[in-house]
């Protein structure tokens, strides 16, 4: 079935009227700070709220739950483990796997799948694996946003090889994030969507004034140049200690330079270190810091170039667009999809490779010894990022790919059986488990309809009264007897079972056949 109501091939469309069901989750939902896979998330909900019963799974509350519900979206609160190591593809990252499906959480997961019956799943970054896996096992399609380039490491193919086994689609937001993913079982299900904006909601009519009022709040004159570095969190991989090398040396040269930095430094010694640069220099002065500003739109347009210095490969490196979308040069180091991005929108000469600092310096120190420049940088760059980035490519792209799901109402499994001896009837929610070969087939059921299932989902749910039992068997056989009956029973429900029936059958026809072919 099409997800678009009434776009979609076959009759199925004509007759699904409401909206498919797709539960969100997002990794994290800081009540602080928003990270860019968290805004591209909310972004994404907006923009497939007309085609889906949006529901958003957050670990907490914090800003885009309530994001989210200010859209009308619904929400609910559900902690799930995070596997970090499944984007630095360590060595251990299976295990920890094993380790986090032990926790209660796993197991709540199942329950909290079965109840809220999708149609189908998104799963948010690398590192939340398990909704993916719990929606696969129940047989829920699975969507997985990849926000960011999995390590490349001796164990990255087994991370790839994860991603595939649980991912009925995959989406990636680079090249760069797509690559490691590019093995021969994923290629067919990876669709790459660039992150996009709502350009209206960020109010240009207000940039003149928003900048006015902000420079006025941070003390800088018209004649300065406003340098600007902005990350959601400032820790070592988002490169502030280059940027601050890099400003020291361009505060000198051009009196009339200064300084923005904002983010929220989850390392305080680190961050504490790369304002010594500025302390050892006498240059405090020249530097301003915001912890956190919701409202992006009045913090860009007080800058006059943006810098992002990334140290680690960039999944795509968001705030690089917006310096772009608000009409500023933008100066990168290459990494990732920083990358990427500069070559889509002609920056390529200010792509600096990652941990130049004297790159930094030649590009920010070129533009500002050259005023038309930069001013005709920032407006190109405005123009551009809409024409690559801008809300109708990103419809476009996001309209292509959810025509081509295929989306079938959750039907629950109604035989499961797991690693253990018996099989159960799922039903209203309870786990009942057959008493005999005799009850399970007397209830008109076939071994292979049993569905295998983790150990996690059978101990996950309630256990109810069991079907039949000891009595249906009596009637035929010894106790030894039916032990060993139940035995085949459990063990070899699901495929085994039915071929060694098969097998069984065939026999026994063959015999029959012989002893007609000897008295004939
Ligand atoms: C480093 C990277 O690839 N960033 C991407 C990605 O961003 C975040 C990243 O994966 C964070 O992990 P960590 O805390 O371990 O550094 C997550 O916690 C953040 O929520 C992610 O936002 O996604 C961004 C796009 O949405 C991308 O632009 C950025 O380059
Ligand atoms: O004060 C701030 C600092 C950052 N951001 C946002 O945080 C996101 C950071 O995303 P990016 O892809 O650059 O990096 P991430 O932190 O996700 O790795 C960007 O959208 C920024 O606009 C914000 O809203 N307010």
């Amino acid at each position: 079935m099409s997800a678009y109501p009434f776009e979609g091939r076959g009759t199925a469309c004509r007759l699904k009227q409401s909206k498919p069901k797709m539960l969100l989750f997002s990794h994290i939902c800081s009540p602080k700070y928003v990270t860019g896979a968290e805004k591209l998330l909310l972004f994404m909900v907006r923009e497939l709220v007309p085609t889906f019963t949006c529901v958003l799974v957050v670990p907490n509350e914090g800003i885009i739950a309530e994001q989210a519900r200010g859209l009308g979206v619904a929400v609910i609160v559900q902690e799930i483990p995070l596997l970090v190591s499944l984007y630095l593809a360590l060595p251990h990252m299976m295990n920890e796997l094993e380790e986090k499906k032990r926790e209660k959480a796993w197991r709540e997961l199942f329950v909290f799948l079965h109840r809220q019956k999708p149609d189908i799943v998104l799963t948010n970054t690398v590192v939340h694996p398990l909704p993916a896996i719990a929606a696969k096992t129940l047989e829920i399609p699975v969507i997985w946003t990849i926000m960011e380039t999995i390590r490349e490491t001796p164990h990255t193919h087994e991370a790839a090889a994860l991603i595939e086994q649980y991912a009925d689609y995959v989406v990636g937001i680079s090249e760069s994030t797509a690559a490691p993913l590019r093995t021969p079982g994923l290629l067919p299900k990876t669709t790459i969507i660039p992150p996009s904006w709502d350009h209206a909601a960020l109010s240009p009519v207000s940039w003149p004034v928003n900048r006015m009022n902000r420079r006025r709040q941070f003390g800088i004159s018209d004649g300065q140049r406003l340098i600007g570095y902005i990350s959601s969190s400032i820790f070592e991989a988002k490169g502030l200690q280059h940027f601050m090398e890099m400003a020291v040396d361009i505060a000198e040269r051009h009196p009339h330079a200064m300084f923005l930095i904002v983010g929220n430094p989850v390392d305080t010694g680190y961050f504490e270190r790369c304002l010594d640069h500025a302390r050892g220099r006498n240059l405090m002065e020249r530097f301003r810091w915001l912890r956190f500003e919701e409202q992006i739109e009045t913090i860009y347009p007080a800058m006059d170039i943006v810098v992002v210095p990334s140290l680690t490969v960039e999944g795509f490196g968001m705030t690089a667009l917006e310096g772009m979308v608000f009409g500023k040069p933008v100066v990168v180091y290459g990494s990732g999809g920083l990358a990427e991005l500069g070559e889509a929108t002609g920056n390529a000469d200010y792509v600096v490779p990652t941990g130049d600092v004297d790159g930094l310096f030649s590009r920010v120190n070129a533009l500002l010894g050259d005023e038309r420049t930069l001013q005709a940088v920032g407006e190109r760059n405005a123009a551009t990022a809409i024409q690559v980035f801008g809300i109708a490519a990103y419809r476009e792209k996001l309209r292509m790919f959810v025509s081509g799901l295929a989306i079938r109402s959750y039907s629950p499994p109604r035989l499961v059986r797991g690693t253990g001896m018996t099989v159960y009837a799922l039903q209203d929610g309870e786990l009942r488990p057959f008493g005999s070969e005799g009850s399970f087939l007397h209830a008109g059921h076939r071994f292979e309809d049993v569905r295998l299932v983790p150990d996690e989902f059978i101990a996950s749910l309630p256990q109810g009264p069991p079907i039949g039992g000891d009595n249906a068997l009596s009637r035929r056989s010894t106790s030894k007897r039916r032990r060993s009956r139940r035995k085949r029973l459990t063990r070899g429900a699901g495929r085994g079972m039915v071929q060694r029936r098969h097998r069984q059958q065939e026999r026994r026809r063959s015999r029959r056949k012989r002893r007609m072919t000897r008295s004939g």
